[in-house]
């Protein structure tokens, strides 16, 4: 692979489908890997390659390390751009980690200033004056302000960066973009001669993200979520259409407990045979997966708050739906629907699926993803809060937008 190649950074799986789909549709033709791929991987031909690491919510210090781990690796490969994905709520803390990996990765790219634009207005995120939206309600007040890993409480991102670094944050106001990318350059010129490292972009809607990215087209750093990455291909959707997807019966696997999947789950009760998994019940799991292995089918965890287990079982229910994926494909189910960041992680480490092609959403940021090595496998990873009611059972026969 040789060229000029964005590359991309995400720190989750679905967060890597997400912008992996925006990237398409921007135009770009997209591999991505999930985790640090070897040394000696030969990444296929592509405009853009995507790197999906766990590093949301580690310790500061291995996020740092694995980011530029794989910063190195993509510059190996011919990226001579870079983006670093997180997500459109901003999830983080104090100790980090958006501030810390997006310090590193300037440092290492020898880029001085860096924008930082969580903006996804098809989502219902914007950024106004420096303060995160979701839909009409700051984030403080959205149901990100009960997430159990980053709860988010503050809404005003120069505040909420300026916790995670050391370096100076500024905001870049919507006036100055709504006048356009030359205004905006203008702007960022002036804010790094003032020392400014992280500028906090606002964005509402999707052409301040347009005039943003033609003010960088030649920054080696842009931070963000998946709406600035889109914008950066100008959308062409010269790659947009069609997926050519395996055959035969699907599978659900739900872990995700948030309320979009919850409905979504409530959906595809309706459309398809299903088992709850509870703890306890794995064995029977299994038996009653074999006994259906010719039918689209689904199993899940997602339970409302009152019903789930403590924290101490997600990971135990992770292993388990990790497990019947893999019994999955042993079957001969080719095509796999899973909900849940943390869900998708275990799944695809559990079916062995490194590198993927990146095909045609079944919903707005959930891509089709299709295994580049034997056997062919596609999988749809969802993130929690993603695509409406009908996704789950849609996709598992196959569905696309
Ligand atoms: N009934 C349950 N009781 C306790 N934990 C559960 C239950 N069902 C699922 N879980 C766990 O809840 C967690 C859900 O996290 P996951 O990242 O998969 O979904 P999400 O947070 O909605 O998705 P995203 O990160 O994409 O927004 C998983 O660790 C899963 O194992
Ligand atoms: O940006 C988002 O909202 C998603 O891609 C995500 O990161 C979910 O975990």
């Amino acid at each position: 692979m040789s060229g000029d190649v964005l590359g991309v950074i995400a720190d989750d799986y679905t967060g890597g489908t997400d912008v992996a789909a925006a990237l398409r549709r921007g135009g770009f033709r997209v591999v991505l890997h999930f985790g640090l791929p070897d040394e000696g991987w030969a990444a296929p031909e592509c405009d853009a390659l995507v790197i999906a690491l766990k590093t949301r919510t580690t310790e500061p210090d291995r996020a740092v390390e694995q980011s530029l781990q794989a910063q190195r690796l993509l510059a190996e490969r011919g990226a001579s751009r870079l983006y670093f994905k997180y997500c459109s709520t901003f999830d983080s803390t104090d100790e980090g980690n958006i501030g810390v990996v997006a310090d590193a990765l300037a440092d290492a790219t020898g880029e001085a200033l860096t924008i930082v634009c969580p903006a996804s207005p098809e989502h219902g995120r914007t950024v106004y004056q420096g303060h995160l939206f979701v839909g009409d309600r700051l984030l403080s007040e959205s149901s990100m302000r009960h997430h159990p890993l980053t709860p988010m409480t503050d809404p005003d991102l120069v505040r909420v960066l300026g916790r995670q670094t050391a370096r100076p944050v500024a905001n870049l106001p919507l006036a100055v973009v709504r006048g356009g990318a030359e205004a905006v350059r203008l702007e960022l010129d002036r804010l790094r001669a003032n020392g400014i490292r992280h500028v906090v972009a606002d964005a509402v809607i999707d052409e301040d993200l347009t005039a943003l990215a033609r003010a960088c087209p030649d920054r080696r750093l842009l931070t963000g979520g998946a709406g600035l990455a889109g914008a950066l291909g100008g959308g062409t959707r010269a790659h947009a259409d069609g997926a050519d997807l395996p055959g035969g019966p699907g599978i659900v696997l739900a872990g995700s407990c948030s309320t979009t999947t919850l409905t979504q789950v409530a959906g595809a009760r309706e459309q398809m045979p299903s088992l709850r998994l509870r703890l306890g019940n794995e064995d029977e799991a299994m038996t009653w997966l074999a006994d259906h292995a010719r039918q689209t089918v689904m199993l899940y965890a997602s339970a409302p708050p009152e019903e789930r287990g403590g924290p101490g079982e997600a990971e135990s229910f992770e292993q388990a739906l990790a497990a019947l994926g893999r019994r999955a494909v042993e079957l001969g189910y080719r095509r796999l629907v899973v909900a849940g960041g943390e869900t998708s992680g275990a799944v695809v480490k559990a079916l062995g699926v490194e590198s993927v092609e990146v095909t045609a959403e079944a919903d707005r940021g959930v891509p089709w993803c299709v295994s580049t090595g034997e056997p062919r496998i596609a999988l749809l990873l969802k993130s929690g809060n993603f695509g409406g009611r009908d996704l789950l059972s849609r996709a598992a026969r196959g569905g696309l937008r």
